[in-house]
């Protein structure tokens, strides 16, 4: 349950049964580089079509292999970026072009933990300053020692001894600077959080411990997030939710136990299953083959679904070209036409 009497708990239980976060058919496109000088930019669509959306207190994994448009959809959330299609909802408000004090105000509602606690915090700074300095930002507090007690607040909330307030990040382990790294994204009481990949530069003893601080969190402050991964079982554990992006778009998404238990996207089933074949001859050659294996051009012959080589519903033989992001039944949303629509 969420504890309301815990001054960092989320405090915006507005219409608790609306998504806290919408996000219908959002593209992003990049300008990549230019095929021959001064001619156009080649563009890069990085994210296609996206559409899904976010329950308050939830947990939404995002996963996908490299390149697949995970942190892009991350960062076109936290609106740091241009979105070129769609829209992003975020608490019943369109968020997709706001400017100048909405979206510094959406910067306190919204926050990241980032992949990397080595590089993410700066040496120079103490750890009072690491995460007071949000505060100041916001002009929440007029300097870094007014914010002694409220740091010291989420230095408890994170298992961090108060001591560590006066040291520099350097004399900490990845886990504890990762702590440090969540109090700081916890500091101006946001309402969701992107993890992007919060647990995978750590060592392994150590992830458990803070997906399980991550859990806590939620459970204590009400929090939502948004977690990035590329490791399975993490996602399995932490998430209500699982999305499966390709290629930037999302081929599936339901709750955890349908993803796991029951998926019904071909690509989704080559993820899970992610066994890789040592014999060239029987590899995959088009979209479901594993990135590393994957040639640059598909070298499926013929029109029909990309996921065809892969795909045990119809026979391998599917002719039709761009599948659909369908509803197939009890909130399982998959991108395939012979999936059953309800
Ligand atoms: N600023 C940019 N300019 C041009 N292309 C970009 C930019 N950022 C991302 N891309 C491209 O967009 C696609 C998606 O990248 P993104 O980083 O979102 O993938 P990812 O799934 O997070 O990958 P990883 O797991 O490796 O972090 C990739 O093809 C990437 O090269």
């Amino acid at each position: 349950m969420t504890d309301q009497s815990n001054r960092f708990a989320t405090d915006h239980p507005v219409a608790p049964e609306m998504p806290i976060l919408s996000v219908r058919g959002l593209g992003v496109t990049f300008d990549g580089e230019r095929e021959r000088p001064f001619g156009p930019p080649k563009k890069i669509q990085a994210l296609e079509n996206i559409t899904f959306d976010l329950a308050r207190g939830k947990t939404l994994g995002l996963v996908g292999e490299s390149g697949s448009g995970k942190s892009t959809l991350g960062r076109a959330i936290l609106r740091r970026l241009p979105i070129s299609d769609g829209r992003v909802i975020f608490d019943g408000k369109d968020i997709s072009n706001v400017k100048g004090e909405a979206l510094r105000r959406l910067t306190r509602d919204i926050q990241l933990i980032f992949q990397d606690p080595y590089t993410s915090l700066n040496p120079r700074m103490k750890v009072l300053e690491l995460i007071a300095e949000p505060l100041l930002v916001h002009g929440i507090v007029s300097s870094i020692e007014e914010a002694r007690d409220q740091v010291g607040e989420l230095m408890r909330l994170v298992n961090l001894p108060l001591d560590a307030l006066d040291r520099f990040p350097h004399g900490f382990s990845g886990g504890q600077r990762q702590r440090i790294g969540i109090a700081r994204a916890l500091a101006l009481k946001p309402r969701l959080i992107i993890a992007d990949e919060p647990v995978s530069a750590l060592d392994v003893s150590v992830r458990a411990q803070v997906v399980n601080l991550m859990q806590d969190l939620q459970q204590e402050l009400g929090l939502t997030y948004v977690f990035i991964a590329h490791d399975l079982s993490v996602v399995r554990h932490i998430s209500h939710d699982i999305a499966i992006l390709h290629r930037g778009h999302m081929v599936e998404m339901a709750d955890r136990d349908a993803i796991y238990e029951a998926p019904e996207h071909p690509y989704t089933k080559v993820l899970l299953s992610a066994v890789p074949e040592p014999d060239p001859a029987l590899r995959r050659n088009g979209d479901c083959a594993p990135a590393a294996h994957r040639p640059p051009e598909l070298n499926l012959a013929g029109p029909g679904c990309r996921y065809r080589d892969c795909c045990d519903k119809s026979g391998g033989h599917c002719q039709r070209e761009a599948p659909p992001f369908a509803r197939h039944g009890g909130g399982h949303w998959a991108a395939c036409w012979h999936v059953s629509t309800d």
